[in-house]
């Protein structure tokens, strides 16, 4: 679990973050959304410690990595791993290289335990047959599965996908979205997650933090935003009208409404008042 408490940061003379508290849940998938701007990559990075905040608390199992040794950090940052936006694999190593170098960094096994490990992880993402290949000769959805398998090589106990879906298609998104909720409940990792898919929103969130102008606007799960009454909130997930009939339907659906024999245009459309009755 990581607590966050009235974290601020700002640069110059602009507060960015302006003191958020949140809670991310261990064996969950917490998710930051929030529009252009909102603050989720500074969040982000200070939760990492990336940036130093200018002011708050932020408690890994309930030690503040703020004020902590600089060896308490170092130990924290090995519990921690990272899936990076556009998967960040070095190119010029192989697959098996490329999940292997965290385990070269922070430990001292045997080229054999090493190399176990990796299959093991490799195995758990379906990746079992590429180990020799080179990042370029490998689809963006299994670049990604191999950025997944380093990010947890070292079972970590706190996961941070920055955008894992960026440059994926909708099914192969699914595929990695369903792959980062297995793992995070098999190993009870809290899993922090910055995106802008909402069918992730809708899929996977277990904790929903919207981000509104370094705030944080709204809080709940992946049932609550459909019935959520948070104006902002609402105008940025249901921007489209395609969106705002699929909250319909939806609304209708978990409500029992739908009847196969009705109409589903009428019933929206109708003067009855479906949706609030
Ligand atoms: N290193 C920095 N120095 C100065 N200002 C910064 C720095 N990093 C971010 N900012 C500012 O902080 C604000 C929030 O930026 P941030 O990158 O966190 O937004 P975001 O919600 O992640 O946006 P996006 O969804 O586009 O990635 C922006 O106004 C940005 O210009």
């Amino acid at each position: 679990m990581i607590e966050v408490k009235n974290l601020k940061k700002g640069f110059e003379d602009k507060l960015v973050i302006k003191g958020v508290d949140a809670t991310m849940q261990a064996g969950k998938c917490n998710l930051i959304i929030g529009s252009s701007g909102s603050g989720k990559t500074v969040f982000m990075k200070c939760l990492v410690g990336l940036f130093e905040p200018d002011e708050g608390e932020i408690l890994y199992s309930g030690n503040d990595l703020v004020t902590m040794s600089d060896e308490e950090k170092k130990e924290t940052r090995k519990q921690i791993g990272m899936l990076f936006q556009g998967s960040a694999l070095f190119d010029s190593l192989t697959v098996e290289q490329n999940v292997m170098f965290p385990l070269d960094m922070f430990t001292k096994d045997s080229y054999q335990d090493k190399l176990k490990r990796v299959n093991e992880v490799l195995a758990r993402v379906n990746l079992k047959d590429a180990n020799k290949k080179f990042p370029a000769e490998i689809s963006g959805g299994m670049k990604k599965r191999v950025g997944i398998a380093r990010a947890i090589v070292l079972n970590p106990k706190y996961l941070f996908c920055d955008e894992p879906n960026s440059g994926l298609d909708p099914q192969t998104s699914l595929v990695i979205d369903q792959l980062i909720k297995e793992l995070t409940t098999e190993y009870n990792i809290t899993t922090v997650i910055n995106t802008h898919d909402m069918n992730s929103v809708m899929e996977i969130g277990d904790n929903i933090i919207y981000m509104y102008q370094g705030h944080k606007e709204w809080e709940g799960n992946n049932k609550e935003i459909i019935f959520n009454k948070n104006e902002k909130l609402n105008s940025f997930i249901f921007a489209s009208e395609f969106l705002k009939d699929a909250k319909d339907m939806r609304m209708l659906e978990v409500k029992g409404k739908i009847d196969n024999d009705r109409n589903m245009d009428e019933l929206l459309n109708s003067d009855e008042d479906v949706l609030n009755s």
